[in-house]
């Protein structure tokens, strides 16, 4: 299987790093002066500094060169999904679609899959998501990740061609229950960032991403997923990552909410504009997720910590 990723950010360099080991490997990135940076210096220097582009790895700029593969990653951001998929869509007609982004679409509160059937009815769409950071993957630490496709054939066939050295791939048609689980956790890791950089501690943090596990479920099972899919590498896997480590982006966010710091606007922080959509969706399906709520309410800048916590201590009593 010839593959392309598209997207010359930190996670689309490590899969094609990680790729280029299986066979050649085209990557694609839109900024034309950072392509000819990674072309000459044979690594990508903004975002995987000192990790070296191996030799079967082709870096391009041509988007209609790198569309020749049939299977294409989109590593690019949630919210930029359906601009690439829209303005280039006759490059994308009938191709096999990996969306490789965490996240919910703010205006539609579609998942990737669903934004990629919108956008272009005669692809087939997959998804890849599950616990690692770019860093480890570039490097070639040993990571598991969940490959979600309905086409239960087709995933087989992605399972196999994007299993590498290092990423060990376990395949679900629940690509309801993988995309929310890798959308979700990223709400979760705000407020667990938020805990700890106000010096709430790790027992706060224990509760926060339990009961964010609960509120995770709820919205998923509501939407047709299974259990066992919010139990694996795409929901409880990715959230105990992401909660828990300092090389999360989002969890970055809320540590510097919690410290009352400003945080660099230009990162990718997909939990921001996902918390918003799935706040709203949760409202219009009668849901109740208070912490993602809780979150918003934190992004905004109209509740404060304290006033937070206060409000999520003060729900009332209720089973587990
Ligand atoms: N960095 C990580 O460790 C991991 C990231 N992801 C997911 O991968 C996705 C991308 O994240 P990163 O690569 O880390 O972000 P990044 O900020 O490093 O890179 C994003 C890339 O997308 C490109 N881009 C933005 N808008 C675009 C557009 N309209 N058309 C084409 N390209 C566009 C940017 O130029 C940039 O190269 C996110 O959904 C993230 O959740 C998933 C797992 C791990
Ligand atoms: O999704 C990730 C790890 O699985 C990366 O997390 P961040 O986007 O928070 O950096």
């Amino acid at each position: 299987m010839i593959v392309s990723v598209l997207g010359s950010g930190a996670f689309g360099t490590a899969l094609a790093i990680s790729l280029a080991g299986n066979g050649p490997v085209t990557l694609w990135g839109r900024n034309s002066d950072q392509i000819r940076a990674m072309q000459d210096s044979r690594q990508n220097e903004s975002r995987l500094p000192g990790v070296p582009l191996p030799e079967g790895l082709k870096v391009t700029s041509d988007l209609a060169d790198a569309t020749q593969s049939q299977t294409l990653l989109l590593a690019v951001p949630m919210q930029k999904l359906r601009v690439l998929l829209s303005e280039n869509h006759a490059m994308f007609k009938g191709k096999t679609l990996v969306a490789c982004c965490k996240g919910i679409e703010l205006n539609t509160g579609l998942g990737p899959i669903a934004v990629i059937r919108e956008c272009l009815p005669d692809a087939q769409p997959a998804l890849l998501t599950g616990p690692s950071f770019a860093a480890d993957i570039a490097r070639g630490l040993p990571t598991a990740l969940t490959l979600a496709c309905c086409d239960e054939a087709l995933g087989r066939d992605l399972q196999q061609a994007l299993t590498t050295a290092n990423i060990r791939l376990y395949r679900t048609q629940d690509t309801v229950g993988a995309e929310l689980g890798g959308a979700l956790k990223n709400v979760m890791a705000i407020a667990c960032g938020a805990v700890i950089g106000a010096g709430m501690g790790d027992s706060a943090r224990a509760a926060l991403m339990t009961r964010g596990y609960a509120e995770m479920q709820r919205m998923a099972l509501a939407c047709g997923a299974q259990p066992e899919t919010l139990a694996g590498l795409s929901g409880f896997g990715d959230l105990t990552l992401t909660c828990s480590s300092e090389l999360s982006r989002n969890y970055q966010l809320g540590l510097s909410i919690g410290h009352g710091r400003a945080f660099d606007p230009s990162v990718t922080v997909e939990g921001a504009a996902t918390a918003r959509a799935v706040d709203a969706k949760a409202r219009a399906m009668l849901l109740d997720m208070p912490i993602t709520h809780t979150v918003v309410g934190l992004l905004d800048h109209s509740l404060t910590i304290a006033q937070a916590t206060a409000q999520l201590l003060a729900r009332p009593l209720k089973e587990e």
